[in-house]
């Protein structure tokens, strides 16, 4: 039998496995741009849809960020499709303010927004989104650049949970071309987005090394692959750093600060170490997740109180605020406390 990655479009079979954990889920949100991705995986639900019995009801849902003119008529012509495939069809507005920098990262903050808010009003355990094999191989790339962690590289996962809905993305291994045969075959015409070539932007930009990385053997199956391996490794640290988090509460005297015991949390692995803090500092703190590199020099100066105060008894010492939490070190134990506001922080109140 030809593998299916030797067929250019993808089968009404192949979209059942696709599709198939799914079927028994009361409704899902199709996230849909307009874009050839997201336009196929409607064809495709669709089309599976239509071959059950009894299964969940689709809801498109297109969200227009009022940021480029075309973007309305983008949305009529996916509401038009919706139609002739028998799927129920919404267009949100991002109303909100527009920043001045970092506007994608923003549009796709209040996309999510909308979109978990939009699954919830229609009773969607799923939003679901056409990210493919070429946008997870870019994600690898992006992180790279950046220098992240295995939690980073590991890139986006198959499900994950995201403003209270489950977020899932079936074409993760899918190769783009793929889904655009698919569409030609289909007869289903598409908008491209010109932000998608926009060289002011990262993502574009890194875009259009992938041929050159791909001719050097770094292609999109390759880092994949990689992301995959990673997730892997991923899960397995969790599961250790869970032990860890365990071992330590059960020796840990009850106190109503979140921490550890200094000598059993030193003797820990520096990876374990950084996400028990990680996770005890997003636990804690009210700014948000802590950025790797900063728990990461948490844990150095950690390192150098207890170097420089173990010829002292008790003299281990240090001070240090992080995402809304403060971290400190006093008698042989590690204390994670909820961070005073600023303004009082800063007016020297506290
Ligand atoms: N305007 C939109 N309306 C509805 N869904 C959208 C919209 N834009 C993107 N999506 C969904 O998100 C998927 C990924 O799109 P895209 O790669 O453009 O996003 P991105 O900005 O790179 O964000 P991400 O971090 O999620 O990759 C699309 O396949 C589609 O399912």
């Amino acid at each position: 039998m030809p593998r299916p990655e030797e067929s250019p479009i993808v089968s009404a079979a192949e979209a059942r496995n696709l599709f198939f954990e799914w079927r028994s889920a009361p409704a899902l949100v199709l996230a849909v741009s307009g874009g050839p991705d997201s336009l196929a995986l409607m064809w495709l639900a669709a089309r599976w849809r239509r071959a059950l019995k009894k299964g969940p009801r689709l809801v498109a849902v297109t969200v227009d960020h009022g940021l480029r003119k075309e973007a309305a008529r983008e949305a009529r012509d996916v509401r038009q499709l919706a139609k002739a495939l028998d799927v129920e069809h919404r267009t949100l507005r991002w109303r909100g303010e527009k920043p001045k920098t970092g506007l994608p990262s923003a549009a796709r903050e209040a996309r999510y927004r909308l979109l978990a808010r939009a699954a919830r009003s229609c009773g969607a355990s799923h939003v679901f989104t056409a990210h493919t094999r070429d946008d997870q191989a870019e994600t690898v790339i992006m992180r790279l650049s950046r220098g992240s962690g295995i939690a980073g590289l590991a890139a986006m996962a198959r499900q994950s949970d995201r403003d209270g809905v489950v977020l899932a993305r079936p074409f993760l291994d899918v190769p783009k071309s793929r889904l655009v045969a698919t569409l030609a075959k289909a007869g289903v015409a598409f908008a491209d987005d010109p932000t998608n070539h926009d060289p002011r932007f990262t993502r574009p930009r890194l875009r259009a090394l992938m041929p050159a990385l791909a001719a050097e053997g770094a292609d999109a199956r390759g880092l994949v692959r990689l992301a995959a391996r990673l997730a892997r490794a991923n899960a397995a640290l969790d599961v250790m750093t869970d032990g860890a988090e365990r071992y330590l509460a059960s020796i840990d005297g009850v106190s109503s600060v979140a921490g550890f015991d200094l000598a059993a949390f030193s003797a820990l692995t520096d990876e374990i170490r950084v996400r028990l803090l990680m996770r005890t500092i997003n636990r804690v703190g009210h700014e948000g997740p802590a950025e790797l590199g900063k728990v990461e020099a948490l844990l150095q100066a950690m390192d150098q109180a207890v170097t420089a105060g173990k010829s002292v008894v008790g003299r281990i010492r240090l001070k240090q605020t992080l995402a809304g939490a403060v971290i400190s070190i006093q008698s042989n134990r590690i204390q994670i406390a909820p961070a005073p506001p600023r303004g009082r922080r800063k007016a020297g109140l506290l």
